[in-house]
């Protein structure tokens, strides 16, 4: 049995000197506003894998008027939510991201950020990809106003997967 999910995250900047995207900290002259550390590609990937598995969504699992998540590591989240993915009886297949953002530029930071969703995922570098493309200067994140996030999740239960 196979299952697809789709996930979708935007934070909006304030103040800061980087960006935490895909477990990987990017020098800029912004941060992210958020309640956990902002992570907008690890939140679309967790909304992905939940959306999956039918079980809502990051907000339901772990809401952001509990200080427990307050400052959380993203990385923390997307491995919680990759055991509750195994509880239900699923193993990763493969991700696909994009992460939609003006600016910083992101290509120097995709092998970094595909290899933390491979180790947390617990699957092969070969079962990530992870993009990254501007908004050609149109809408909230080609005004610089913040960074959005899409991924597509594909999840296999075991005996799909041995055949
Ligand atoms: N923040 C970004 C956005 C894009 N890139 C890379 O540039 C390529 C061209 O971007 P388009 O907006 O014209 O699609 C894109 O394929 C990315 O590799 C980037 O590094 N950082
Ligand atoms: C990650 C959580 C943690 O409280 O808060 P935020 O960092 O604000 O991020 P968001 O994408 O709005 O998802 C909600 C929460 O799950």
């Amino acid at each position: 049995m196979m299952r697809i999910g789709h996930g979708f995250d935007v934070h909006r900047f304030g103040e800061g000197d980087h960006l935490m995207i895909g477990g990987v900290a990017i020098p800029f002259d912004h941060g992210f506003v958020a309640h956990s550390d902002g992570d907008v590609l690890l939140h679309a990937v967790c909304d992905a894998l939940l959306g999956a598995c039918a079980l809502g969504d990051i907000g339901r699992h772990f809401p952001d008027t509990d200080p427990a998540w307050a400052g959380a590591d993203s990385r923390d989240l997307l491995r919680r939510v990759v055991a509750v993915v195994t509880e239900a009886g699923y193993r990763v297949g493969n991700l696909d991201a994009t992460v939609m953002a003006q600016a910083p530029k992101l290509a120097p930071h995709v092998a970094a950020m595909a290899g933390h969703l491979a180790a947390d995922l617990g699957v092969s570098s070969g079962a990530v990809n992870v993009k990254a493309t501007t908004t050609e200067r149109l809408g909230f994140t080609g005004r610089g106003e913040g960074i959005a996030a899409e991924a597509v999740v594909l999840l296999v239960a075991p005996e799909a997967a041995h055949g």
